[in-house]
């Protein structure tokens, strides 16, 4: 039989579209001159804080969590979490909100998971500590965040799961920007030295041996916005992407 001319489509999954078209209504992505936690300047800014509605809540929670279902079924070698993780402060949201939608997906699976979420700083009175919700404690945690730009955030913690007991056996974001890893350079002086690097989020993978999803990467949002945003503002986000693009 004759090899098919006809070129391949890949299908975008429903949730993906409808999570896509929920960061344009609520206007996620905003334009300007933002400083990243890595200390990058960078032309665009993706703002999970933005889905504070009931409706929005509900679309990137819903979003995280077909992400995460389809993640588990594809990574059988992952251990079922006991503990959904979100870090301080956006990911503390989402950690209750997407646990909430995992649990009406799926009750049997998901009624015994906890969440759990760190406090920037620890409280020194009532219950005390650093940690709200359940204790990670000889746990497996899956950690979901809003975005992963350079890994700072995740580095920081795998290093507090470890020290509170807990083994993080997965890490899921809504926007992976893609970016590489700061050099020796850009650490110490701030001055990006031009060199390609991997993805923060492929160096999680090989140093930690952490599995890692995302609902979309900046490649599909910038999709989304070519003909509907400023050109000015696309242009400056493409230049910084080529800039900072990772190499993998
Ligand atoms: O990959 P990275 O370079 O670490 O950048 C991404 C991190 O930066 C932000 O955290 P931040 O603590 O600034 O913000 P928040 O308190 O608003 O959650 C964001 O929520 C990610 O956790
Ligand atoms: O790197 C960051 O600090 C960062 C980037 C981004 O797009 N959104 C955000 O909340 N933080």
């Amino acid at each position: 039989m004759a090899a098919s001319t006809q070129p391949t489509t890949s299908i975008i999954p429903a949730y993906k579209t409808a999570f896509l078209q929920s960061c344009l209504s609520a206007n996620v992505l905003t334009f300007g001159t933002f400083t990243l936690k890595s200390g990058r300047q960078s032309p665009y800014f993706f703002n999970a804080g933005s889905f504070h509605t009931s409706p929005l809540l509900s679309a990137i929670s819903t979003a995280y969590a077909h992400t995460i279902i389809s993640f588990l079924s594809s990574h059988p070698s992952i251990p079922k979490p006991d503990i959904l993780f979100g870090p301080a402060y956006k990911g503390i949201s989402l950690a209750c909100s997407t646990l909430l939608e995992l649990y009406r997906l799926d009750p049997q699976t998901w009624s015994s998971v906890s969440y759990s979420f760190n406090r920037k700083e620890a409280k020194d009175h009532g219950e005390g500590g650093g940690i709200v919700g359940a204790s990670l404690k000889g746990k497996n945690v899956l950690v979901i965040d809003d975005v992963i730009t350079a890994g700072t955030a995740i580095r920081e913690t795998i290093r507090l799961v470890a020290k509170e007991g807990g083994k993080v056996v997965g890490f899921v974001v809504a926007l992976d920007r893609v970016e590489k890893m700061p050099g020796p350079r850009e650490e110490e002086e701030g001055v990006d030295d031009g060199e390609p690097r991997m993805s923060a989020l492929g160096q999680i993978k090989r140093e930690f041996g952490v599995q890692t999803a995302s609902i979309v990467t900046s490649d599909d949002l910038i999709a989304v916005l070519r003909g509907k945003g400023d050109e000015g503002d696309i242009k400056r986000l493409e230049e910084y992407r080529r800039r900072y693009l990772a190499s993998d």
